[in-house]
C-alpha cells in the first residue's frame, strides 16, 4: 500500500505487494555517498517523505534472496532501527528505500562533531539508543552481522538508529563475506566468527562492545593501523581494546563483558540495556 494519498486502485490489495514501491512515486535527489552496493541518494517519496535510496549495482548482491527477505525486514519497526520503506524491484538496478537520516553515519558524526558537544552523557545516550535497537532485533531473533558505528545513522536531535541489519547475508563479494577476505570486518568480529563464521546475537554483542569503544573514542579506528592478521592473533590470545581516555571504569567494564571469549558468557542486549541505563541514572 502506498502512502501517496491517491486512493489505491481496487486491485491494489491483490496484485500490489506492499513492500514494492512504484518508482514513479520517487524523485531522486543529491548523492549521499557510495557503499558496498554502489551509490546512495536522497529521495522524495510521494512528494513529501524524505528517503535514502540505495541503487544496487548489478552483481553486488543476491537480489532475489534479498527481495524475499525485504518482506520480513519491512515488518521490523523500532525507533532505533532505520525503517525499510520498501524496494523497487521491477527494474534494474533495484532500489532499497529507507527513511532518511540527515546527519549521516555515526562514525563520521563522531569524527566531525567537536568534543565539547560529545560529553560522556551524550556518548552513553548514543550507545543506549543503539543497544535499544539491537535488543529489539535480538528479541525478533534477527542477527545484524555487521554492527559498527559506520552502519549506524544520526538524525534530528542526535537520534541514533541501526541500519542495514541482515543485509550482509546478500553481499556477493567474497572479499567481504569470507573471514579471510580483505573487506571482512575483522575488528568487529569475535573468536567464534573469526574461526567458524558462527554469527549469533552474541557475536552482535561483541561488535556492540567495539561500537561502544568507537563512540567513547569519538570515532577512532579500533586497533589503529594494526593489520587484520595482527588483530586476529591479539583477539585469539584474549587481548582486547584498551580503555578509551576519559572513559568511566563502569562503562569500560560493560565493553569488557561484551568481549568475553565464550559467547554465552557475554550479556544479552536486554541485560546490556539494564547495565547502561543504570549507569546513566546513577553515575552520570
Ligand atoms: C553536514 N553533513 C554533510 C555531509 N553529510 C552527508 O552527506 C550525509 C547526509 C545524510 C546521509 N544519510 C544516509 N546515508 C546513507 C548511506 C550513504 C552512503 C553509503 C551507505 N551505506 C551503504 O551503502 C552500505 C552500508 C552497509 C552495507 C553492508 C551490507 C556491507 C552492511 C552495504 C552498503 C549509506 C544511508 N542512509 C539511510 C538513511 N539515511 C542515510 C549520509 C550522508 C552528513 C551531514
Amino acid at each position: 500500500t502506498t502512502p501517496c494519498d491517491r486512493p489505491a486502485p481496487p486491485t491494489a490489495g491483490l496484485s500490489h505487494d506492499k513492500w514494492e514501491i512504484d518508482p514513479s512515486e520517487l524523485v531522486l535527489l543529491e548523492e549521499l555517498g557510495a557503499g558496498q552496493f554502489g551509490v546512495v541518494r536522497r529521495g522524495r517519496w510521494c512528494g513529501y517523505i524524505d528517503t535514502a535510496v540505495k541503487m544496487m549495482k548489478e552483481g553486488t548482491m543476491s537480489e532475489d534472496d534479498f527481495i524475499e527477505e525485504a518482506k520480513v525486514m519491512t515488518k521490523l519497526k523500532h525507533d532505533n532501527l532505520v525503517q525499510l520503506y520498501g524496494v523497487c524491484s521491477k527494474h534494474r538496478p533495484i532500489y532499497i528505500v529507507t527513511e532518511y537520516m540527515r546527519h549521516g553515519s555515526l562514525f563520521n558524526y563522531l569524527r566531525r562533531t567537536s568534543p565539547d558537544q560529545l560529553g560522556p552523557a551524550v556518548l552513553l545516550g548514543m550507545c543506549i539508543q543503539v543497544c535499544n535497537g539491537m535488543a529489539y532485533l535480538e528479541k525478533q531473533n534477527y542477527i545484524h552481522r555487521d554492527l559498527a558505528a559506520r552502519n549506524c545513522l544520526v538524525g534530528d536531535g542526535k537520534v541514533v538508529k541501526v541500519a542495514d541489519f541482515g543485509l550482509a547475508r546478500y553481499v556477493l563479494d567474497d572479499q567481504y563475506t569470507s573471514s579471510g577476505g580483505t573487506k571482512f570486518p575483522i575488528k568487529w568480529a569475535p573468536p567464534e566468527v573469526l574461526n567458524y563464521t558462527r554469527f549469533s546475537s552474541k557475536s552482535d554483542v561483541w561488535a556492540f562492545g567495539v561500537l561502544m569503544w568507537e563512540v567513547f573514542t569519538c570515532g577512532q579506528v579500533p586497533y589503529g593501523r594494526m593489520k587484520n592478521s595482527e588483530v586476529v592473533d591479539m583477539v585469539q590470545k584474549g587481548q582486547v581494546l584498551e580503555k578509551p581516555k576519559g572513559c568511566l571504569n563502569e562503562i569500560y567494564s560493560v565493553m569488557r563483558a561484551c568481549w568475553r571469549h565464550m559467547p554465552d558468557e557475554r550479556p544479552s542486549f536486554r541485560v546490556l540495556m539494564d547495565k547502561l541505563t543504570t549507569i546513566e541514572r546513577t553515575v552520570l
